[in-house]
């Protein structure tokens, strides 16, 4: 059977509204939380075919909008639409296109009290492009082994096993939701690597959520930036990398450039000066930064997302967005 083409996912003005509910407090006395608005205005696409992003601070609704993909959950306002271009449809109980979505999480959808390789066996009925073979290459190359329970791994090495299902199960729409966490260094790199292979041999839709910005953001092609639930950006990663540039030279020169722009970041070094600015230099300006020994650098991603989720939180003020925060009323004990 030929694979599904790659899905595109897109997010028609959704809200996600969690209820009200109780929690049990530090003490042992039952706490009300009041419901929260986790996402707002959601308004995206997902592209077939490419690699995005999903960038945003903790809390910022990443796992919530990720879940409405494998319909986990509902939004409670708006749509949202995955398939194949030309036919995308509410995943929610359409078990031909959930079994085409794999959202894959920290830890990862196991068979805990089993040996590894019974997940295998459930994820070859389950999913209809497994390639076992590629599965125990992965394993081989994450050093997991598969004749252990999943439950009696490390953290770091139930993390690669997640990711080596995420991989190998080669779904037309698969999401990575920070599945990283836990592995060392070189086994994120040998994901990120083993990532951008496979998807180059197996063309499919791969969303990642992240908050390590700078190792990977060369994985992406187009970036989603979600800040309190409403989206910030969304955008191809390449425009995005040439908006932030990088000054250093002394410093009248570089302070004299840098007036009137949007600083992101300064830092001095003796009589040395190096400036961080939101947007391109004119070619005017990179003559008079040549002539005044000033070199001009690009930047990755990261100070762009700091910067533009701390000031979308400075601008909108309490007056501003509602996600992430309470509906209405205080917590209450009883
Ligand atoms: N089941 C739930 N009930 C009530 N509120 C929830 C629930 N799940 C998430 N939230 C709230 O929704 C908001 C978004 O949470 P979400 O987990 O989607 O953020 P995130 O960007 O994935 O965060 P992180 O990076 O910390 O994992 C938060 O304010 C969170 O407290």
């Amino acid at each position: 059977m030929n694979p599904l083409p790659p899905f595109t996912a897109r997010f028609d003005d959704v809200e996600v509204t969690f209820p009200r509910s109780w929690e049990m407090g530090e003490n042992g006395v039952a706490r009300r939380v009041s419901g929260s608005v986790a996402l707002e205005n959601i308004t995206c696409e997902f592209p077939a075919g490419q690699i995005t992003g999903l960038l945003g601070r903790n809390g910022a609704g990443k796992s919530t909008m990720l879940s409405l993909l494998a319909a986990f959950r509902r939004p409670t306002r708006g749509a949202v639409l995955v398939g194949p271009d030309g036919d995308l449809r509410d995943p929610w109980e359409d078990a031909a296109l959930t079994s085409a979505v794999l959202v894959v999480q920290e830890g990862g959808d196991v068979l805990q009290d089993e040996k590894v390789e019974a997940t295998f066996s459930y994820y070859a009925d389950l999913r209809p492009d497994w390639d076992p073979e590629y599965a125990r290459e992965l394993l081989d190359l994450f050093e997991v082994p598969l004749r252990k329970k999943a439950s009696v791994l490390s953290r770091g090495k139930r993390s690669a096993l997640a990711a080596t299902l995420g991989l190998a199960a080669r779904a037309p729409l698969t999401v990575f939701d920070e599945v990283y966490l836990g592995m060392d260094a070189p086994t994120r790199f040998a994901f990120y690597d083993a990532l951008l292979a496979d998807y180059a041999e197996h063309p499919r839709t791969i969303v990642m959520s992240s908050h390590l910005v700078e190792e990977t953001e060369r994985l992406f092609e187009n970036v989603v930036l979600l800040d309190r639930g409403r989206v910030v950006l969304a955008e191809p990663a390449d425009d995005l990398r040439t908006r932030v540039t990088s000054l250093t030279g002394p410093t009248a020169a570089v302070d004299h450039l840098a007036a009137g722009r949007d600083v992101l970041h300064r830092q001095h070094l003796g009589p040395t000066t190096r400036v961080t600015v939101h947007g391109p230099l004119s070619d005017d300006d990179a003559r008079a930064a040549a002539a005044a020994g000033v070199t001009i650098g690009h930047e990755g991603l990261e100070g762009l997302l700091i910067h533009l989720t701390r000031s979308s939180r400075e601008g909108t003020g309490d007056g501003g967005t509602t996600a992430g925060r309470p509906l209405a009323g205080k917590e209450s004990h009883r």
